[in-house]
């Protein structure tokens, strides 16, 4: 059975990237991508911008919406404090696998938990199943129709707070037009958006970054 690209990239880290070391499995990653097979990790330049705005955040929950191979995962936790964590939701189980062996390799395991299934089941589970009172910080990169409802499922489950930061890819690419007018309309969000690049590519993209303001 020939094997997937996410495996590929996840053989290519266990062979090339330092086990223990986050950096080196976040630079290994883009090494493989950008020279031998397009993925849809954040990359390295919108990465820089997510650095940025998790250091600034710097929090003490985070959640991630869509996983992939772990590389965004791996990327947020490196810069968490002690005792901070991170959830990061993965729908696909293909994916989660990978991303699950990509973080015991980078050696993040204690920081990142891998929630699988889809947003709108996990979202409403956090605060009993998960011990989560709010956010600090959400990045959003799943599955575009999925920003929207799901950011309107955050505040259902009142797992926002005056402050929380939600951070979104691909604004421009593939696109997310209806969360763009939700936040930006919102009388509850503060609204900054990244110009950027879609990762690997020199193809315009965007981050944009809303704060709830409760
Ligand atoms: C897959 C793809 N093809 C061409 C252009 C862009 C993409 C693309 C890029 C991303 O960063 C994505 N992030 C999260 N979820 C996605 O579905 C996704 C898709
Ligand atoms: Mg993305």
């Amino acid at each position: 059975m020939n094997q997937s690209k996410e495996q590929r990239i996840l053989n290519f880290v266990l062979q090339n990237a330092v086990r223990g070391d986050p950096c080196s499995v976040v630079d290994t990653i883009d090494k493989y991508c950008s020279q031998k097979e397009w993925a849809m990790n954040v990359g390295d330049e919108k990465g820089k911008i997510l650095d940025k705005t998790v250091q600034e955040a710097n929090p003490s929950v985070a959640l991630e919406l869509g996983t992939y191979c772990g590389y965004s995962a791996v990327r947020i936790s490196r810069l968490l404090k002690a005792g901070s964590r991170l959830l990061t939701v993965e729908f696909n189980p293909e994916f989660a696998a990978i991303a699950k062996q990509m973080i015991e390799f980078a050696g993040v395991q204690d920081k990142v938990k891998l929630l699988e299934g889809p947003s709108e089941e996990i979202i409403p589970q956090l605060k009993k199943k998960y011990e989560v009172d709010t956010l600090d910080f959400v990045f959003l990169d799943h599955w575009k129709d999925r920003y929207t409802p799901d950011t309107i499922l955050l505040q259902e489950c009142n797992l926002l707070r005056k402050g929380s930061v939600l951070l979104a890819d691909n604004i421009i690419f593939p696109g997310a037009p209806d969360f763009l007018n939700y936040v930006r309309k919102s009388p509850h969000f503060q609204c900054t958006n990244y110009p950027s690049h879609l990762e690997y590519m020199q193809v315009e993209d965007a981050m944009e970054k809303a704060v709830f303001l409760g």
